[in-house]
């Protein structure tokens, strides 16, 4: 029972200063007290009460945890379904070459998810693409990566992550033998901006993914994207696998933390196959327009100034740049190297592989040289503005050891930023027709 429901005494009812008036001891009085005391108290609790209600069901947007874009990409519905669309997808993950694997490639209308899909269907694999098209930046970007995969033969499903019945129509239509997993919230710094999307997809949507694998028979051998921001604020270079990745300087590097550690538990207790690739800031035609050599191509090329970030006393910052088709090379490579996962019936049977991978390009390039490079290929002056780095996740520098991913999965980067650039200036020109799609985002 709580004081304020205890029974009122005598002694409840006198002001706490006797001496101040006199106290009328009429029952009558003494009980209209009481009546007014009680009504007081109950006209109060039904206030809390209501506004209770009234907070529950008609908080504003901005006490919503999810922000608008959150909510929108979890409450948005898809069709899939019916007999033509699982046609459809047992097509598209139809193996079509001797010991092919049959795979699911997550955020395939994405960057690296593209480039992996069109390699694997090359290959005569079985690809089946799940992305969820969301506007973090242009759609129609992806939607023209996706003409490009369709024209390979390979399907794209529209869907979320989160969305665990479809996953699990997915594995009943195709017994995936490996999950190549890459959709996920990019970016360091839109993680300030937008905190819920990297919960929401990096770690609601992995954990979503992983129990569905789990629980499917056979269970897949999973390949997915972790990031060189795992290791923060570390200073040791070239960055190993062996070193501390317990400083993560942004949310996205955190979340791509907390992924590395549930791919653990999930191999710990279910016996799921799992390898998590540390991409080092990838590069090439087709990217991501919210990188900076992306939209530094756009700016320069509209004659705009550029910000380029140095460190405290005029500290170079630096990224171990890595182009595309090395990524993919390495991701192939781990593909074909995963081991079988051990579980069935979502039970363990035996231990399962971990692994983790650094790919990079082994030769960090000051940000200030690839905007050179950018000047030379696209002929345009650059203005450059050169301001301190803020404090918005970024580190000062990245550098991959790459020893591990050479001895185990063969990998060895064969192109310099100077080649890749190159490769992705032809291929921004021609895509945006020497600016005119660009004018018009
Ligand atoms: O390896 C990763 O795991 C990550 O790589 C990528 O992150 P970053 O290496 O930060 O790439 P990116 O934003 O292109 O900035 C490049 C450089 O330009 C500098 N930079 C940036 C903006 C600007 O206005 N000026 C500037 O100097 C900036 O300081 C930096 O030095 C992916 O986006 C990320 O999703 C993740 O995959």
């Amino acid at each position: 029972m709580t004081s304020q429901m205890k029974p009122m005494s005598h002694n409840d009812s006198a002001p706490s200063t006797p001496g101040k008036f006199k106290i009328d001891k009429s029952p009558f009085v003494h009980n209209r007290l009481r009546l007014h005391s009680s009504l007081a108290k109950l006209t109060f609790w039904s206030f809390i009460f209501l506004t209770l209600i009234f907070l529950f069901f008609y908080r504003s947007p901005s006490s919503n945890p999810l922000p608008a874009d959150a909510s929108r990409r979890s409450l948005r519905t898809y069709n899939w379904g019916g007999a033509a669309w699982e046609k459809r997808v047992r097509t598209s993950a139809r193996i079509r070459s001797r010991n092919g694997i049959s795979v699911l490639v997550t955020g395939a209308a994405g960057f690296v998810g593209t480039h992996v899909s069109a390699a694997l269907k090359r290959r005569g694999d079985g690809v089946l693409g799940l992305d969820n098209f969301n506007d973090y930046y242009d759609p129609s970007l992806k939607r023209a990566r996706q003409a490009l995969l369709e024209r390979s033969g390979v399907f794209i499903v529209e869907g979320d992550i989160n969305d665990a019945a479809l996953l699990r129509k997915l594995f009943e239509v195709v017994a995936f033998t490996h999950v190549m997993h890459l959709a996920a919230q990019a970016g360091v710094r839109y993680a300030m901006e937008n905190p819920s999307s990297y919960v929401h997809s990096n770690i609601a949507g992995l954990v979503n993914l992983l129990e569905v694998c789990k629980s499917a028979n056979p269970q897949p051998a999973i390949v997915w994207a972790s990031s060189s921001s795992v290791y923060g604020l570390n200073t040791k270079v070239p960055f190993s696998e062996k070193d501390r990745t317990d400083q993560p300087a942004s949310l996205y590097a955190a979340t791509k933390k907390a992924g590395e550690e549930i791919a653990h538990t999930y191999n710990h207790i279910y016996g799921l196959s799992l390898t998590g690739l540390r991409f080092f800031t990838v590069y090439g035609p087709w990217g991501r327009p919210d990188m900076a050599y992306f939209f530094f191509t756009k700016d320069i090329l509209k004659g705009k100034s550029i910000s380029i970030f140095e460190a405290a006393n005029h500290g170079t910052v630096a990224r171990d740049f890595t182009y595309i088709d090395d990524i993919v090379k390495g991701c192939l490579a781990a593909l074909d190297t995963a081991e079988k996962s051990t579980g069935s019936g979502g039970k363990k049977k035996g231990p399962a592989q971990l692994r983790v991978f650094n790919l990079g390009n082994t030769s960090p390039v000051p940000v200030s040289d690839m905007v050179s490079i950018l000047e030379r290929l696209l002929k345009v002056k650059v203005k450059r503005n050169i301001i301190k780095l803020p404090r918005n996740g970024d580190v000062q520098f990245t550098h991959a050891n790459i020893s591990s991913a050479q001895r185990e999965l063969g990998y060895k980067p064969t192109t310099d930023l100077q080649s890749g650039l190159k490769k992705f200036v032809r291929w921004y020109v021609s895509y945006y027709k020497d600016g005119k799609k660009a004018a018009e985002r």
